[in-house]
């Protein structure tokens, strides 16, 4: 039984270091000394609801604690788990604020921030989370999206259709300077505006049918060009983005998606820069999930990008 609510798994024994597993690491973030990884979950169903999804996404914390809980703890950062938001029906907003409170303490606390979704409104919160955390710092900003859309709705109400719109809106009207990135765009997925939308905006996409094994070198290239210039980074993760056949548990799946050997060196790249503060995965579905394979999927994603910040921190 582990310290923290939520987390269990397999004990090995001896316990000593080189055979703990995350549950037996995680401690509360309250009592953190040290700045080190810390989870956030945030609970909610009412983004993907206000786009037309299927529900579930609320239950992504609690299964990806679940994943994440039996995972070999690899360096010696320490992990805290800071709970989660939970956001009643309607009160999107209001959830998004608090999770970026949470989200902002976090990083003044000099944390690598790791959100638990949720839709991809978390996108949203997240994002708000380290404007508050950079109060009147303007460093240059890069959101990288790993996704299947664009997520640039322009919609009266926020949904999980348009967190990267707000973030860019909110970004001109701060005057931080914010680059969009997107992998995994499916051409089958997106609507003609939403490509407009992105050509207007200047946001950097590439498709997933130009995300294949062959195109991943000078892919990474390009990324790392595109990163040179950038103060710091907020990666998202839409599980969305990868293959159906590995990412069932999604409220809308992927025909194609981009696959993990694309997925997982991008990442790297990422990580390598150094600049990457905080990450978090949405859109996980565990009433859609079968055998908890897209549980699993984000969990490996999340634990191998955690393990890469620590080592180029
Ligand atoms: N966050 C999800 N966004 C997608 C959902 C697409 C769908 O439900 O088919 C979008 O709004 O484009
Ligand atoms: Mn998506
Ligand atoms: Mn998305």
């Amino acid at each position: 039984m582990s310290l923290v609510d939520g987390w269990s798994g397999r004990v090995d024994l001896p316990i000593e270091a080189s055979t703990l597993r995350w549950h037996q690491w995680v401690r509360a973030a309250e009592g953190a000394t040290a700045p080190g990884v810390a989870v956030l979950g945030f609970a909610c169903d009412e983004g993907v609801r206000r786009n037309h999804g299927r529900a579930g996404a609320a239950e992504g914390p609690a299964a990806l604690r679940r994943m994440l809980s039996n995972l070999p703890v690899l360096n010696a950062a320490p992990l805290f788990d800071a709970g989660t938001i939970t956001c009643a029906d309607g009160e999107l907003e209001a959830a998004q604020t608090r999770y970026a409170d949470a989200m902002a303490a976090l990083l003044d606390a000099g944390h690598f921030a790791v959100g638990l979704g949720g839709g991809h409104e978390i996108a949203f919160a997240s994002y708000q989370g380290l404007a508050k955390h950079l109060g009147a710092r303007r460093p240059r900003v890069a959101i990288v999206n790993i996704d299947a859309h664009f997520d640039l709705r322009k919609q009266d109400q926020a949904s999980s259709g348009t967190p990267f719109l707000q973030a860019i809106e909110h970004a001109r009207a701060l005057g931080l300077p914010l680059d969009y990135l997107v992998y995994g765009i499916s051409a089958a997925a997106n609507t003609r505006v939403l490509f407009d939308t992105a050509n207007q905006l200047d946001v950097h996409y590439v498709r997933d049918d130009q995300l294949g094994l062959l195109e991943l070198p000078q892919r990474i290239t390009q990324l790392r060009e595109k990163l040179a210039d950038v103060d710091l980074i907020y990666l998202t993760i839409d599980i969305d983005g990868l293959p159906h056949a590995m990412a069932p548990g999604v409220s809308a799946p992927a025909a194609r998606g981009v696959p993990m050997e694309v997925v997982e060196p991008l990442l790297d790249a990422i990580a390598a820069t150094g600049k990457l503060k905080l990450m978090d995965v949405a859109e996980l579905s565990p009433p859609l999930d079968r055998d908890n394979v897209t549980a699993r999927v984000a969990a490996r994603l999340i634990h191998r990008v955690a393990d890469a910040v620590v080592r180029a921190s």
